[in-house]
């Protein structure tokens, strides 16, 4: 049978998916799975459709082990595991387009060079993506690649979203605002058009509360705003980022305090949000428990900043109708949740509390002027639907 592969390397995961094609050429979960707690105890686990189990592994001891580690152990399991299909693309998940790409693209040479360039502005990802790219260009130099861009939802938001207060000549060298999470907010205006046409219609925000972290104003099921920019290190405060932060703390840093760029970039990627907060862990399981008194301020300083955001792009969309969680946190945590619906609720939040800790779909009552979802996000299903494209055009 004739499949695809997406591969998702986030900031502390990485998440892969085996698509089987049918005669006309659509995709179907056959297995996927999902390495997690990368820098912390990663931990492999994969299974079918069914949910059956085929390959668990646990690495207790592994904080050090690296993206590039844990892919080599996915691949030596993987190849062993496609009998039966003949995988004709992988999709990637690629973090950073920059001003160039706007929408899928069979990768090459070229385009590799031309991503390389972008690392600087998504060192969390962007060289993990590549990465993956190329150890299987050099398994299978011969396979078909597809770079799908995270910022490419975004590319077409109001030129005001897009502007930093610079000189405008640096906005046409693309310091911008781009934004990020992309694939997961197509992918939920595509499920809300098919749960609530209605309210697909309308304003909504999109919380992909994940170990990345951002918010998306959505009006018609397109990008008007979004709380990450120019990198993936603006906006909420997230695991290990500090989001949005007083341009003035890093230059005083780097010339009060004598820390290097390098420096600063560590303090900001990987030691802030809520390790730094928390003093404890970034993940937020981890932390719900903890009793310390560092981690509820950690938390609510979390939940206040997303619901402060949330009153921003409030703003940008000129109200609001619908408030969907996604993500790891956002799919997950009702306590998360509900903290940020009450900070919300003089814009007419009304959140079930029963139905909150079902986790949804629906989690708002049947009064509540704006309505509030969880919907699970499925990068890897929009990442096999571009891959499918693509090769689609090719021929
Ligand atoms: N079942 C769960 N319950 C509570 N929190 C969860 C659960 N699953 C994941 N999380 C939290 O979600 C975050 C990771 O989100 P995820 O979207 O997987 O991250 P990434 O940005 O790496 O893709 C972590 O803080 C983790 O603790
Ligand atoms: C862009 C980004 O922050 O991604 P992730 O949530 O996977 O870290
Ligand atoms: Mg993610």
């Amino acid at each position: 049978m004739k499949a695809v592969v997406s591969l998702n390397s986030g900031s502390s995961s990485i998440k892969f998916a085996l698509y089987g094609l049918d005669a006309q050429g659509s995709p179907s979960l056959s297995a996927g799975g999902k390495i997690e707690g990368i820098g912390i105890a990663p931990h492999l686990v994969a299974r079918t459709v069914d949910g059956e189990t085929i390959f668990d592994r646990n690495w207790p001891d592994g904080a050090n082990l690296t993206h590039a580690d844990l892919l080599k152990e996915l691949f030596d399991w993987a190849l062993g595991h496609l009998d039966g299909y003949e995988v004709v693309a992988i999709g990637h998940r690629v973090v950073h387009g920059g001003t160039q790409f706007a929408a899928p693209r069979l990768i090459d040479e070229a385009l590799l060079d031309a991503l390389d360039a972008l690392c600087p502005l998504a060192p969390l990802h962007q060289p993990h993506n590549l990465a993956a790219i190329r150890a299987i260009r050099t398994l299978q130099p011969d396979l078909p690649q597809v770079a799908c861009f995270d910022t490419a939802f975004h590319h077409d938001k109001p030129l005001l979203a897009s502007r930093l207060a610079i000189p405008r000549a640096l906005h046409d060298q693309g310091i911008r605002r781009y934004g990020f999470h992309g694939l997961s907010y197509e992918y939920i205006a595509r499920r809300l058009r098919d749960i609530d046409p209605a309210l697909a219609g309308g304003r909504i925000i999109a919380a992909h509360l994940g170990n990345g972290a951002s918010l998306c104003a959505m009006r018609g099921g397109r990008s008007v705003d979004t709380t990450m920019g120019f990198t993936a290190l603006d906006g909420l405060m997230m695991g290990t980022r500090c989001g949005s932060i007083d341009p003035g703390v890093v230059l005083h840093l780097q010339t009060q305090m004598g820390m290097s760029a390098a420096e600063v970039e560590q303090l900001l990627y990987k030691q802030s949000g809520l390790l730094g907060v928390s003093g404890i862990s970034s993940d937020m399981r981890a932390l719900a428990a903890s009793d310390a008194p560092e981690v509820e301020e950690a938390i609510s300083l979390f939940t206040w900043r997303a619901a402060r955001e949330a009153g921003a792009l409030t703003a940008s969309l000129g109200g609001l109708d619908g408030l969907v969680f996604t993500a790891g946190i956002g799919e997950n945590n009702a306590d998360v949740r509900s903290r940020i619906c009450r900070r919300l609720e003089w814009l007419g939040l009304e959140i079930d509390g029963l139905a909150n800790a079902g986790h949804g779909p629906v989690i708002s009552l049947p009064d509540s002027r704006v309505k509030i979802l969880v919907i699970p996000t499925d990068e890897e299903r929009m990442i096999a639907l571009h891959s499918l494209t693509i090769m689609e055009k090719r021929t």
